[in-house]
């Protein structure tokens, strides 16, 4: 599988050698605070999300919801692409994903200007990137370095059950024993080493989502605003 998906990020001119390209970021962290949003499939990511947007003014970005729009958009070259990630819980190459994000935050920060996020400030949870190391390096590089990781963990057990359970109506292509099985690989070997690194710059809030989405939101609110006022 990795071979198909490598010759067609080929044919669509994805692979660069960037190590030999210095670029500034696209953003300054000191006017833009992005975080990390990690855990395993089902950990509870977009839920989380969706409260502490209620609680500060945060955009909410998810990758994954990035990633199935430009699946389904008309004319997009990496549309069957993407499809094939999806299900086979693979992950898209890093260029396309990191576009989509920098393209939907400039967005954000036109759109909010009058809304507060004045001077090309703004916030940001991005849910469920950076998946893998090359695409933490290029983020950072190109776009902004993140203030903190808000990494929700729970058992493979209770991430199935509540995968299964949502894919009776979400609709997703990959919530189904098959994918779930090849996305909990794919984050063990692929995400598990990008939350180590971050771990050891101590930019990880490890928060346990075993528990009910309330008693998660109050400590992921907490981790949050402890990070906002390091980084006022
Ligand atoms: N603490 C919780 N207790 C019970 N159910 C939860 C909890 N958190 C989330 N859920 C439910 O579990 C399912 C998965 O949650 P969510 O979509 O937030 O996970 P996710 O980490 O964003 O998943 P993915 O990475 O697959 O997008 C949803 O149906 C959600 O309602
Ligand atoms: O950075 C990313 C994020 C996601 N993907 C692909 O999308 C699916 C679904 O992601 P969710 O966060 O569960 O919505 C994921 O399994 C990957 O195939 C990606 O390639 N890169």
């Amino acid at each position: 599988m990795p071979a198909v998906i490598d010759k067609i990020a080929e044919a669509l001119h994805l692979h660069k050698n960037r190590s030999t390209v210095a670029s500034t970021p696209a953003f300054d962290e000191k006017k833009v605070t992005v975080i990390f949003v990690l855990g395993g499939p089902g950990a509870g990511k977009g839920t989380q999300c969706a409260r502490l947007v209620q609680d500060h003014d945060f955009c909410h970005l998810s990758a994954g919801d990035l990633l199935r729009a430009e699946q389904h958009r008309e004319g997009s070259e990496y549309g069957q692409l993407i499809q094939t990630c999806i299900k086979e819980g693979t992950i898209v190459p890093m260029e396309v994903t990191v576009k989509l994000l920098e393209k939907a935050m400039k967005a954000a920060i036109a759109e909010k200007n009058s809304e507060g996020w004045e001077d090309g400030r703004g916030r940001f949870l991005i849910d469920g990137f950076p998946r893998k190391m090359d695409q933490a390096e290029m983020f950072e590089q190109e776009v902004c370095k993140p203030s903190m990781v808000l990494f929700f963990t729970t058992t493979e057990e209770v991430m199935l059950e509540r995968l299964l359970e949502r894919g009776k109506t979400s609709g997703r292509e990959d919530d189904n024993v098959e994918s779930i099985k090849k996305r909990f690989r794919t984050y063990k070997e692929q995400t598990m080493p990008v939350i180590e690194q971050y771990e050891k710059l101590g930019k990880v809030a490890e928060i346990d989502s075993s528990v009910t989405i309330e008693e998660v939101h109050e400590k992921a609110k907490v981790a949050v605003q402890k990070s906002l006022a390091r980084s006022n």
